[in-house]
């Protein structure tokens, strides 16, 4: 029998933070996949009887030690004030402390209907889960803080968005689903006491440490501000940075409309609902600051003196953007093969970009070539290749004062300069497939993500950069 080492936290606050309830029970659960590394990690037994990992991770069976839950939150979407979210399509199982002692919540998202779902109807299909299990185990083989995907299983049951789909069922893990939207939920009751309670579950679980509502912005700040550098290092779009999708702990949340970039672009946008490109990809740093405010500004019950605090907390979300910039200028420089977080590295950086833009360049593939033996070739696959000689010379000349030798250079570059991608194409493809009952390109898709840094010829399909006619350039959250 499967075994979770669950010791639940966030049930032991107020009743007004969430609703018990257990899963909605599905017709026919089949296992599409599990994390068995994942498992391990976090100290969960499996055992190996597939049918009942389905049922559990289905929401059919409740195990043992389980406190299941739907969060309340509110949340800023595209800007506009909704005050009342919460988990409305998810519940959460608990928490496991893993055996190194970490924290993680089990989170079951499509498991039926909850108080918060307003006009939905609590499930998710198939399309969905499936992107979000790629890209966020993507994002934890790159290194990057993330939500994690510990199963996904198809419902046997039809979910209807703008035609019927199979529904699904995802089992995300996170070190927490505290979201910006949970203390704005709580601020604008003007509901001091939970506020209190919130922050301090929040600083004990994510920053310890930390003094006061300051201390948890700064955490939040610098944590995101490196979050959202390292997303943009991998040519990663959001999409749909809306409070509700900001976690507190800097994990990345909510894979719902994200994209990698194939071709760069700084104003690119895929969502279909981002009409006016709020969420494009260099808007990503000040939409963080944007909703760092908003933190900001839900924690002022908090503090005394208000007025005092509205000043002390000014100054710091300004900081952001030096936060930010500092972060961002590490990223550019380790691509480049540079060290430290250097300002003239940065700005060699953005040199590059731009020819990368006027080039019609791929982003992955130009530094995965800048990386390799020969980087006077990188610029050779462009679309509309510009004139690289002078740039690279600069290039070469900062490596060579920096000491950087041509093997450590690679060595580097190569080690944060994925080979590899979850391209738009290849996970629609995966997930087309799915939809007609073949899983094949999905499991490839998964296993060839383990190891994104290295370049395999048995997966150049994947790495290529999409032509013309199979690019993707549209997402649709289509939960
Ligand atoms: N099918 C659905 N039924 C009920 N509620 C839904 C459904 N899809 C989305 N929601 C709710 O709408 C809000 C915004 O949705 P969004 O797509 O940002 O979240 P999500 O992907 O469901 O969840 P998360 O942010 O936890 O990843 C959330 O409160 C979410 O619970």
């Amino acid at each position: 029998m499967p075994a979770f080492p669950f010791d639940n936290s966030y049930a032991t606050l107020p009743d007004r933070f969430y609703t018990r309830l257990a899963p909605t029970p599905v017709a026919e659960p089949e296992l599409i996949a599990v994390n068995e590394d994942l498992a391990a990690r976090l100290g969960i037994t499996l055992g190996d009887d597939r049918e009942v990992l389905a049922q559990i991770f289905a929401g059919n069976e409740v195990p043992e030690g389980a406190a299941p839950l739907a969060q309340v939150y509110a949340g800023h979407q595209f800007g506009g004030w909704s005050p009342q979210l919460g988990d409305g399509r998810a519940v959460m199982l608990g928490e496991v402390v893993a055996p190194d002692g970490a924290r993680f919540d089990v989170q079951l998202k499509g498991a039926g209907p909850t108080p918060y779902s307003r006009n939905g109807d609590g499930r998710a299909w198939l399309g969905p889960v499936l992107r979000e299990y790629i890209v966020s185990e993507a994002m934890a083989a790159y290194g990057i803080p993330t939500t994690r995907a510990l199963a996904a299983v198809s419902t046997g049951e039809t979910v209807l968005r703008e035609r019927a789909y199979p529904g699904a069922v995802l089992t995300r893990v996170a070190s927490s689903h505290i979201r910006v939207g949970t203390f704005q939920f709580f601020a604008a009751r003007i509901d001091v006491e939970a506020l209190q309670a919130l922050l301090d579950h929040t600083i004990a679980r994510h920053y310890p440490g930390a003094e006061g509502p300051l201390g948890l912005l700064n955490g939040v700040m610098q944590a995101q501000a490196e979050l959202v550098a390292r997303w943009m290092g991998l040519g990663f779009i959001h999409g749909v940075m809306n409070t509700d999708n900001m976690a507190l702990s800097g994990e990345t949340i909510d894979y719902g409309p994200c994209a990698f970039m194939d071709t760069y672009e700084a104003m690119k946008v895929f969502s279909s609902i981002d009409q006016f490109g709020r969420y494009a990809y260099a808007q990503q740093p000040q939409i963080a600051a944007w909703n760092i405010a908003q933190l900001a500004t839900a924690l002022l019950p908090l503090m005394p003196d208000r007025e005092a605090a509205i000043e002390t907390f000014t100054e710091a979300v300004n900081g952001f953007a030096a936060r930010f910039d500092a972060a961002w200028q590490g990223v550019l420089s380790a691509k480049l093969g540079l060290e430290g977080a250097r300002e003239e590295n940065a700005a060699l950086a953005f040199d590059l970009l731009a020819r990368m833009e006027q080039g019609g360049a791929d982003f992955t593939r130009s530094f995965r070539a800048l990386s390799g033996p020969e980087p006077e070739r990188a610029a050779e696959a462009w679309a509309a290749p510009g004139p690289l000689a002078a740039w690279l010379e600069t290039w070469r000349a900062r490596l060579a004062e920096e000491g950087v030798s041509e093997a450590e250079r690679m060595a580097r570059m190569q080690a944060v300069n994925p080979a590899l991608i979850p391209r738009n194409h290849r996970v629609e493809e995966a997930i087309q497939a799915a939809v007609g009952g073949d899983y094949a390109p999905f499991h490839r898709l998964n296993a060839a993500l383990r190891d994104p840094f290295n370049d395999r010829p048995e997966i150049a399909d994947l790495q290529a950069a999409p032509a013309p006619s199979e690019a993707v350039t549209r997402t649709f959250c289509g939960t």
